[in-house]
C-alpha cells in the first residue's frame, strides 16, 4: 500500500491539519502517517492558540517514523519555528525523501497567526527549494511575495541549474525583474511564476479565497522537461456550502497521496481538485460555525 507521512499541526475538531490530512490519505487508499508540529485550540468558530511541539520532539517522531516505514509521499502544513523547519529540512535530506508537498499555513481563515515572518523567510530559503509542490492561498502567495521581496530572497538551487539550460525558463526569467517590481499587485499566475522562479520549486496558488463564480487554481511548473516554466489552470465550479473547513489541507494531502501511488504532478493535482470538490458538495454542517468539508465523500483506491 502507498504511504504517505502527514507533518502538521493537531485540530482536534477533526477538519484541518494531521486529523484532515489523515482522513483525507485514507480515502485516497493510502498508509496514513502523522507527526505533530503543535498543538491548537480550535473548532469550526476560529483558531484560538497554538503551542509548538518541542524541536527535539519533533525530530524524534519523524526520525524514529522514516527509519522503520518510508513514505511514498510527504505532506507538510503548520510550521511553527525556525528550527523546526531546521529539522525538518535536515531529516528530508538525510532520507533522501521524494514527493514533498509543502501548505505553508501561515495563519488559518480565522484566528491566531501560525508562521511570523522571520518563520516564513526560513520556509522560503530553506523548504521551498526541497519541495516538489508548494500550495499557498491567495492571501498566503502575496505574503510569500511581499517577504521575497522585502528580503531580496532568491534562492540558489535547482532552479537556476535548469535555466541555464532551457531556453523558454530564459525568457521567462529576463522578465523577472520586471514581475518583482509589482508584486503587490500580480495576478495569481503571475504570482505563481514569481515564487516559483525564485524559489526553484512547482507552485500551485489555491483560488478558494478568489472572487468569481469558479475556483480557479494556477500551478507554475519547476520539474518536468516539458513543461518547466508553463502555468496550468485547474478549473472547478465554486460549491455554495458553509462546510469548507480543511479545504487547504484536504488539496494538499490528496494531490501527496495520489503521487504517492504513482501519479504525475498535474494528474495528482487534478484528482486532488475533483477531491475536494466532492468533498465540498456533501455539505455535511458539523459545528455551528464553518464546518469541516466531508473526507470521506470520494473514496478510491
Ligand atoms: N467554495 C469552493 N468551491 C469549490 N472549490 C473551492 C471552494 N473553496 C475553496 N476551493 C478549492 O479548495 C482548495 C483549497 O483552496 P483554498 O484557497 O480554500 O485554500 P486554503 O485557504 O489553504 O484552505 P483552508 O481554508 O483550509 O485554509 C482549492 O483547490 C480551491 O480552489
Ligand atoms: C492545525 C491546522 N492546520 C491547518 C489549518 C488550516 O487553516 P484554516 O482551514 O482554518 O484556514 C488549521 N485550521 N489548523
Amino acid at each position: 500500500m502507498p504511504t504517505v507521512l502527514s507533518i502538521a499541526g493537531s485540530d482536534p475538531s477533526g477538519g484541518a491539519g494531521i486529523q484532515g490530512d489523515i482522513k483525507t490519505i485514507f480515502a485516497e487508499g493510502c498508509y496514513g502517517m502523522g507527526a505533530v508540529t503543535g498543538l491548537t485550540v480550535q473548532n469550526t468558530l476560529g483558531v484560538y492558540d497554538v503551542m509548538p511541539v518541542p524541536t527535539d520532539f519533533l525530530y524524534r517522531q519523524i526520525d524514529e517514523t522514516l527509519s522503520d516505514i518510508r513514505p511514498d509521499a510527504i505532506k507538510i502544513g503548520m510550521i511553527v519555528s525556525t528550527e523546526q523547519i531546521d529539522v525538518i529540512v535536515g531529516l528530508i535530506k538525510r532520507y533522501g525523501l521524494e514527493n514533498v508537498i509543502v501548505d505553508p499555513v501561515i495563519a488559518p481563515t480565522s484566528g491566531v497567526e501560525f508562521a511570523n515572518d522571520e518563520v516564513m523567510k526560513c520556509m522560503i530559503e530553506k523548504l521551498f527549494p526541497l519541495s516538489t509542490l508548494v500550495t499557498p492561498n491567495l492571501p498566503e502567495a502575496k505574503r510569500i511575495c511581499e517577504i521575497i521581496e522585502n528580503f531580496n530572497l532568491q534562492v540558489e538551487g535547482k532552479w537556476q541549474m535548469q535555466s541555464q539550460t532551457q531556453s523558454q525558463v530564459q525568457t521567462q526569467s529576463q522578465s523577472q525583474t520586471q514581475i518583482k517590481r509589482k508584486a503587490a499587485n500580480l495576478s495569481m499566475p503571475e504570482l505563481a511564476c514569481f515564487i516559483g522562479q525564485n524559489c526553484g520549486c512547482s507552485v500551485l496558488i489555491k483560488g478558494g479565497h478568489a472572487e468569481g463564480d469558479d475556483a480557479t487554481d494556477y500551478l507554475w511548473t519547476a520539474s518536468d522537461d516539458d513543461r518547466i516554466g508553463c502555468i496550468t489552470e485547474f478549473k472547478d465550479e465554486r460549491v455554495e456550502t458553509t462546510s469548507s473547513h480543511g479545504t487547504g489541507c484536504a488539496l494538499s494531502s490528496s494531490i501527496a497521496a495520489n503521487m504517492a501511488k504513482g501519479h504525475m504532478l498535474e494528474a495528482a493535482i487534478y484528482r486532488g481538485k475533483e477531491y475536494v470538490t466532492t468533498a465540498l458538495k456533501s455539505d455535511m454542517r458539523i459545528g455551528t460555525g464553518n464546518g469541516s468539508v466531508n473526507h470521506g465523500a470520494l473514496a478510491r483506491q
